[in-house]
């Protein structure tokens, strides 16, 4: 953050206000001859992810292209990946990114990842040096949990753009 202008005492109040969640993953490998879909296109609700695989030949996960219209392969070892809050604190200037996991080959695969997330009650909104006449406010400020809550259920539940959605400002 710093590198877009975020002074100091804010990342360290950030940081302070972020705990980490780890999940580890375990896809199957799949039949030669089958593509299989190991995890469906979706965006991460929390700041930054880092996802780390075992040595699999193909890495299986993939990244939309801004522009929506075809995937690409994301680096195998270790992705780094603005989530849904990356995109609200850095008020637009990086996206969310739509992603998945293919299998393609015989190993299982096995990723296990690191999620930022805020912890703290306070609303969640773009800092005021992320603001100016370039860029205009894009999200109401609002609370995480339930943010989270909206994506795990009913229509949120399988909305690519859930964050706009849910709370843009731009609607
Ligand atoms: O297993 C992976 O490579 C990515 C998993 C993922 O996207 C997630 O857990 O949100
Ligand atoms: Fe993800």
């Amino acid at each position: 953050m710093e590198s877009f202008g975020i002074y100091e005492n804010y990342i360290d109040e950030h940081l302070k206000s972020t705990k980490c969640l780890m999940r580890m993953m375990k896809y199957n490998g799949v039949d030669e001859t089958e593509e299989g879909l190991g995890m469906e296109a979706h965006t991460d609700r929390n700041v930054l992810t880092i996802v780390c695989l075992n040595d699999v030949a193909d890495g299986g996960l993939e990244v939309k292209t801004k522009d929506g219209s075809h995937w690409i392969e994301a680096n195998p070892l270790k992705i780094l990946h603005s989530s849904s809050l990356g995109e609200v604190l850095l008020n637009g200037r990086v996206q969310s990114a739509v992603h998945r996991v293919v299998r393609m080959g015989t190993e299982t695969r096995y990723s296990s990842g690191l999620f930022s997330m805020p912890n703290t009650e306070d609303l969640i909104s773009a800092p005021e040096e992320m603001v100016d006449p370039e860029y205009p406010r894009l999200f109401n400020p609002f609370d995480f949990e339930a943010y989270y809550k909206f994506t795990c259920e009913g229509s949120g539940r399988r909305d690519l753009s859930g964050l706009k959605t849910y709370c843009s400002l731009l609607k």
